[in-house]
């Protein structure tokens, strides 16, 4: 059995960055003496969910945040993958996930490729395009326990982009989030364990803690989902470090038995094609 053990950093996050690095390596330390491989940190785990505080927190690729992370892999020996920032590059800013190794090397950059805007009646209403400009790339890299993915919240509510990184060879995707009290009880769960089964593979969720005082409210809830669709493990709303063991042979496992990402597509009738692909490794047919 291909095992490895992942852990998804649920914190909570405050107006104060320094405190916010501190609280986030603490925790991937933690998770790396309890005997996690690869860790994940919620999206925009240095500064509220609001367009004031992204303007605040901004920095480029390198800076203070990119570089507390590399040490955070580096010293607790771990893949990490970074949460988000905003970053700032070619007078733009991106709603940004780095990875980095366990030597504490950038392996993969994710710039949120679906923007967050949406508008509901009587609820939650956000325009991050407002302050981002969105990325272009699909992210699939490989590190010594596999070959992962990295999306950003929003990214989850697309199939094909899940399916895509099923086909460039992705077992397990990582997803920095931070869902609302609007959509977060209804659609949260129903969002990961569909794209799992889309995609036949492992999908874990890693949002910020609930604050009740913010005025964009998270609503926690981090989850590993199987290919098979099961809910591995949950949080609820309070900062706590989910602990999960992944086998990867599972989604080889599911896609041997329902051929829906190995064999049984149609693709004489219909195609999914990364528009982009010239950076990627080759697709698994
Ligand atoms: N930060 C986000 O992208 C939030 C996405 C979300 O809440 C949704 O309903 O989708």
């Amino acid at each position: 059995m291909r095992s490895v053990k992942a852990a998804l950093v649920q914190m909570r996050v405050t107006e104060d960055k320094e405190r916010n690095l501190r609280s986030a390596s603490d925790a991937v330390r933690r998770a790396a003496d309890a005997g996690a491989q690869v860790v994940c940190l919620p999206e925009m785990f240095v500064c509220p969910y609001e367009r004031h505080a992204f303007l605040a927190a901004r920095e480029a690729r390198g800076g203070r945040i990119w570089s507390a992370l590399a040490q955070m892999a580096a010293g607790s020996r771990v893949v990490l993958v970074g949460g988000s920032f905003p970053e700032a590059a070619e007078g733009r800013l991106y709603n940004t996930c780095f990875v980095f190794d366990a030597a504490g090397r950038q392996i993969a950059r994710h710039r949120k490729v679906h923007l967050f805007d949406i508008d509901i009646a009587g609820g939650q209403r956000f325009r991050e395009s407002d302050t981002f400009s969105p990325g272009a790339d699909l992210t699939v890299f490989d590190t010594p326990l596999g070959r992962f993915g990295v999306v950003i919240c929003f990214d989850i509510r697309f199939p094909e982009l899940m399916q895509l990184m099923a086909l460039y060879g992705a077992e397990a995707v990582f997803v920095p989030a931070s869902f609302n009290m609007t959509t977060g009880p209804a659609h949260w769960q129903l969002l990961f364990r569909a794209r799992a089964l889309d995609a036949q593979i492992f999908l874990l969720g890693c949002s910020a803690a609930r604050d009740a005082r913010s005025r964009y409210v998270a609503y926690g809830h981090s989850l590993a989902i199987s290919p098979w669709g099961t809910v591995l493990a949950e949080l609820g709303a309070q900062p706590e470090t989910l602990l999960v063991t992944l086998d990867l042979d599972e989604a080889l496992r599911t896609r041997a038995q329902i051929p829906v990402m190995a064999g049984a597509r149609r693709t004489d009738l219909y195609e999914l094609r990364w528009q982009r692909g010239e950076n990627l490794k080759k697709p698994r047919g």
